[in-house]
């Protein structure tokens, strides 16, 4: 299956992924930071992405305080969702604004081909949720944003995050997502619980809803496993930043290797090879689209 084909896909991504959320099993979605990733998580069998707010603005150069734009958003929606062809979940921090602002992100989002996109209950400038000192929008607002979320979308589901368990407890934050839930969101995001007890207890106040973990590294959440979060009660499980922490470590020792030898052969044991990058990107299946394009098109204009 290349990107072309892709791009002809039968079903909305919104669709397709309702279908997969139906299905027995917890849904495994790495976090793929560009096209190139995407062909590879897609290539190691997984079923559907995530991209990552905190990846995409990394990329920028930039710090995840929601300084990056729904249309910024919407350039890396279209090559991971495009290249994969998998449906992606997509984090859309705050909606970039209130209600209209929320709209005019979810219809964008959606036409670049996302799945679902998560709305948080933070203001801006909005944090990493594994870090201190949030600020939250009130419950009401939130939910005003979640309605607004769903009557602008067509397929896509709309996943309502919530911040609230470190600044407000659980309790505050079961409640909050019962509101939210009220207002249309499809599915939940509660962000930043720091136990299987505080995972299960949010779980089983919410049963047949889907739930979405995080696992991210380096945050307040210990480590589990996807088996372990399926048996917490949760859908999907994302591993937001992975894909971009292990390129921007191994970027690292590149340069740092080319400063000191001028040359970059003791990095050619951890590079991809030519041969290996163009099997990933499908470059000769490319061409061999582009030699049949111009071959039937000769033929027809011969009849
Ligand atoms: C999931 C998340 O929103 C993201 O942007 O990937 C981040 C991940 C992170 O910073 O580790 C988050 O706020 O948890
Ligand atoms: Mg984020």
């Amino acid at each position: 299956m290349s990107y072309l084909s892709d791009l002809v896909q039968r079903e909305p991504a919104g669709r397709r992924l309702r279908e997969r959320l139906q299905q027995p099993g917890i849904l495994r979605l790495p976090g793929a930071h560009n096209g190139l990733a995407a062909l590879q998580a897609r290539e190691a069998g997984f079923q559907g992405l995530y991209l990552s707010g905190a990846a995409m603005s990394a990329s920028m150069g930039l710090p995840d305080l929601g300084i990056m734009t729904a249309a910024d958003v919407a350039f890396f929606v279209r090559q991971v969702a495009g290249a994969s062809g998998l449906p992606v979940v997509v984090d859309a921090d705050t909606g970039f604004g209130e209600a209209l602002n929320v709209m005019a992100t979810v219809a964008a989002l959606e036409t670049a081909g996302a799945a679902a996109v998560h709305i948080e209950d933070q203001i801006l400038p909005k944090k990493c949720g594994h870090l201190s000192d949030k600020r939250l929008a009130s419950p009401g607002d939130m939910a005003a944003k979640v309605g607004a979320a769903v009557r602008a979308r067509r397929d896509i589901l709309v996943i309502a995050r919530t911040d609230a368990a470190a600044s407000e407890g659980l309790e505050a934050a079961i409640a909050r997502a019962r509101l939210y839930l009220e207002a249309g969101a499809d599915a939940i995001f509660p962000e930043a619980l720091t136990s299987a007890e505080m995972f299960r207890a949010f779980a089983d106040a919410f049963p047949g809803v889907p739930l979405l973990a995080n696992m991210t590294e380096f945050g307040r959440t210990p480590p589990f496993t996807a088996a372990e979060f399926e048996s917490f009660g949760y859908a999907m499980v994302i591993w937001p930043v992975s894909s971009l922490r292990v390129a921007a470590k191994a970027q690292e020792e590149l340069y740092a290797a080319i400063a000191r030898d001028g040359a970059a052969t003791a990095m050619l044991p951890r590079m991809q090879t030519r041969a290996e990058l163009y099997e990933t990107i499908g470059y000769f299946d490319y061409e061999a689209l582009d030699g049949l394009i111009a071959r039937s098109t000769i033929s027809k204009s011969r009849q």
